[in-house]
This record gives C-alpha cells, sequence and structure tokens, in this order.
C-alpha cells in the first residue's frame, strides 16, 4: 500500500483525499488544514485523519469540537508521498519540509515550474517522473490541452498548435473573484502562460495561447486549431480521441450546449460535486481544413487534475506502468462516459 499524505484540503485537496481513498494500492495517512472551517467538518465526518497544517491554530480545532491526529510534520513523516494542494506559492515554502523527512512530493499548477523537478500529464510523460522525488501535476487548462495533445502528435505529428482559452474567473465557491461584468484578456500578453507551460510536458512542440477571463465559474472553454503533419478526415480524428478514455465527446444528439450543461449531466449522472474529470470536446466541432483542426473542448478546472494527481502518485512510488495505472485510476474513480447515444 502507498501511503498518501495530503497537505491542504481545498478545491483539489479535497478531492485527490477521495480519489485515494477509493483506490485498492494506496491508504490515506490523513489530511493537513489551517483552519476548522466547513471542509474540515466533512474531512472529519469522513474520517480523514486530520493534522494541524500551522501548529499554533492547533487549539482552534479542539475549540471547534473537531479532534486533531497531530502537526503536519508527523503526516510528512508517516507517508511516502505528500501531495501538496497548498495555495498557489505555498508549495514552494513547503519543499524544505518534505526535503527535511525525505518524503517524495507532488506539487500542483499554480506553482512555478521550477518548484519541482518534472511535470506531469499520465497520458504524456509518465515515465519521464519515475526516477524523480518532486513532481508537479500541471494546472487545469495545460492538463488539458496536453491530454488532447498527446494521441494528435502520436497519430498526426503536430507542425503548430495554438489555443484561445476562455477561462473561468473563479471557481464556484471563491466569491472574492471576478469580473463580475467584463471580458478580461488575461494575461493581456502574447502567449499566455498556458503554452510554455505545456512545452514542460512536450518540449519540442510549437504552441502558442492567449486568454482571457469571463464572468462564470463552471468550466474553461478551449478553441484549438492544430495544424497536423497529415490530413486525416475529421471522422478518423473524431475515433482517434473518442478512443481516449480521458477525453469525452460530446455527441450531437446529447443536446448539450455549453458548461451548464455539462454539469447537469455530471450531477445527473451521479458525479461526487458534479465533476467532470474528462476533457469535454463537442465532437460536432471537431473539423479538419487541409491538416488544420480545430475544435472546442471545455474543462472542469476543479477535478481534471485529480486523475493525474492519482496516476503521479503510482509513477512516483510504484512499478505500475502508465496504461495500467491509468486504467487503474479510472476505473475505481469512474473516469470515462460509456456513450448510449
Ligand atoms: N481550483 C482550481 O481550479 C485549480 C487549482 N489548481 C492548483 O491547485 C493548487 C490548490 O488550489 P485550490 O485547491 O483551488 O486552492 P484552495 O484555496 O481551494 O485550497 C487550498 C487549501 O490549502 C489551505 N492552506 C493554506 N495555507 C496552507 C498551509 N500553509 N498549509 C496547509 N494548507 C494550507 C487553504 O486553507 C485551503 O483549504 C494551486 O496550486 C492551484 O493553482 C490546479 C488546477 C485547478
Ligand atoms: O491553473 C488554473 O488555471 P490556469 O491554467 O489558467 O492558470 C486553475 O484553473 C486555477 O486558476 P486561477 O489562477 O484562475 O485560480
Amino acid at each position: 500500500m502507498i501511503r498518501v499524505g495530503i497537505n491542504g484540503y481545498g478545491t483539489i485537496g479535497k478531492r485527490v483525499a477521495d480519489a485515494v481513498t477509493a483506490q485498492p494500492d494506496m491508504e490515506l495517512v490523513g489530511v493537513a488544514k489551517t483552519r476548522p472551517n466547513f471542509e474540515a467538518d466533512t474531512a472529519a465526518r469522513k474520517g480523514y485523519p486530520l493534522y494541524a497544517a500551522i501548529p499554533d491554530r492547533a487549539g482552534a480545532f479542539d475549540a471547534a469540537g473537531i479532534r486533531i491526529a497531530g502537526e503536519v510534520t508527523e503526516l510528512v513523516g508517516a507517508s511516502d508521498v505528500i501531495v501538496d494542494t497548498c495555495p498557489s506559492g505555498i508549495g514552494a515554502q513547503n519543499r524544505a519540509m518534505y526535503e527535511a523527512y525525505q518524503t517524495p512530493a507532488i506539487f500542483q499548477g499554480g506553482e512555478d515550474a521550477d518548484v519541482a523537478d518534472g511535470s506531469f500529464v499520465a497520458r504524456a510523460n509518465y515515465d519521464s517522473v519515475r526516477d524523480l522525488e518532486y513532481v508537479r501535476v500541471v494546472s487545469c487548462n495545460t492538463t488539458g490541452l496536453s491530454r488532447l495533445l498527446a494521441p494528435l502528435r502520436e497519430e498526426y505529428g503536430v507542425r503548430k498548435a495554438r489555443a484561445t482559452l476562455v477561462r473561468r474567473g473563479g471557481d464556484p465557491g471563491q466569491s472574492d473573484r471576478g469580473p463580475i461584468n467584463d471580458i478580461l484578456p488575461d494575461p493581456v500578453e502574447i502567449p499566455s502562460h498556458h503554452g510554455p507551460d505545456v512545452k514542460t510536458i512536450f518540449p519540442e512542440l510549437d504552441i502558442d495561447t492567449m486568454g482571457m477571463k469571463v464572468p462564470a465559474t463552471m468550466m474553461h472553454m478551449h478553441g484549438v486549431n492544430v495544424t497536423l503533419e497529415s490530413e486525416p478526415t475529421a471522422e478518423e480524428v473524431r475515433e482517434l480521441l473518442e478512443a481516449e478514455s480521458r477525453l469525452f465527446l460530446i455527441p450531437e444528439e446529447a443536446d448539450i450546449d455549453g458548461a451548464g450543461k455539462l454539469k447537469e449531466y455530471a450531477l445527473d449522472a451521479g458525479r461526487p460535486r458534479g465533476d467532470l474529470w474528462e476533457n469535454c470536446i463537442w465532437g460536432r466541432s471537431i473539423s479538419v481544413e487541409r491538416g488544420d483542426l480545430y475544435l472546442f473542448q471545455a474543462i472542469h478546472q476543479e477535478s481534471d487534475v485529480v486523475p493525474e494527481n492519482v496516476d503521479a502518485i503510482r509513477a512516483l512510488c510504484s512499478d505500475v506502468d502508465a496504461d495500467e495505472s491509468i486504467a487503474r485510476t479510472d476505473e475505481s474513480m469512474g473516469v470515462g462516459f460509456e456513450s448510449r447515444f
């Protein structure tokens, strides 16, 4: 059993904790929290051992009636690997603590790439991180782009990729984020940070990205154009992408016209928290014009990186290969929509 600790129990951390508990080869040692808020309450209700991320604040948990199993350093010492899901920048500060306990760690995409010794997307570069101790699962948008580009590169070769990312302003719980009534070029510099980030996964890839932020919380939306090295038909591309478990091709008959209905579909299907772990690609948008592929995909920012974190744990701590890890993760979490259309 791989003993996993989670440091930072927010949007990503709570989802990774649930996913780890679902794995037959992993054990959740516990989760570290800074304060006894509603997320600490649900962690306690689920029976996850809680560790105080800031020891001086441990008393606040007692006062709230939440039992603490220890301090974060005890969690780090007792774990084979830590998944650091703290807010951007805190992970980099935490690395020294993981090094002091010689505990490998997995950081998130809000950290700079140099927080770790390698960046990770399971479908693209699982094997490249196997000998590393510190790895970063790239951001939700970079994960979504890399998952799409991996099979395209293998099957057709990619001459150049371009993507315009319409980014949600904040997550549903982030009431302090915006814009409330505007459309912002964000970042205004071109390329946005996403293109260089995809190149941490595919160093040779020629890719340019542009970003915006809009008043929405549900999902990001990408308009993608990929110039391929060969000229497949749209149908052939559709079949290629359909075979990928972490790409969901939205059928025309499903009558899903945007992120709202996608989220509704996930909730109706009984997905925890309405999560969509897959890239959601509109099958009807897939078009090829003399080797130029175009499509739209929606990315659920709160959840697409969750199966990637589970695979990153196996890449660092086991001999399980990429295909087997992805299959195990998908089966235990229920990743992949079986199309009934
Ligand atoms: N929310 C999103 O859409 C996505 C976030 N990410 C990345 O994942 C990382 C985490 O983001 P979220 O889960 O959204 O943040 P979050 O703010 O929802 O959760 C972070 C949690 O860490 C806790 N925390 C703060 N300081 C801490 C410390 N010193 N020690 C332990 N815990 C501490 C916070 O109280 C909070 O519960 C960031 O790098 C972010 O960029 C990646 C993909 C998508
Ligand atoms: O990593 C993310 O997005 P990004 O790839 O656009 O930077 C997550 O959606 C978090 O983004 P945020 O920095 O808007 O919270």
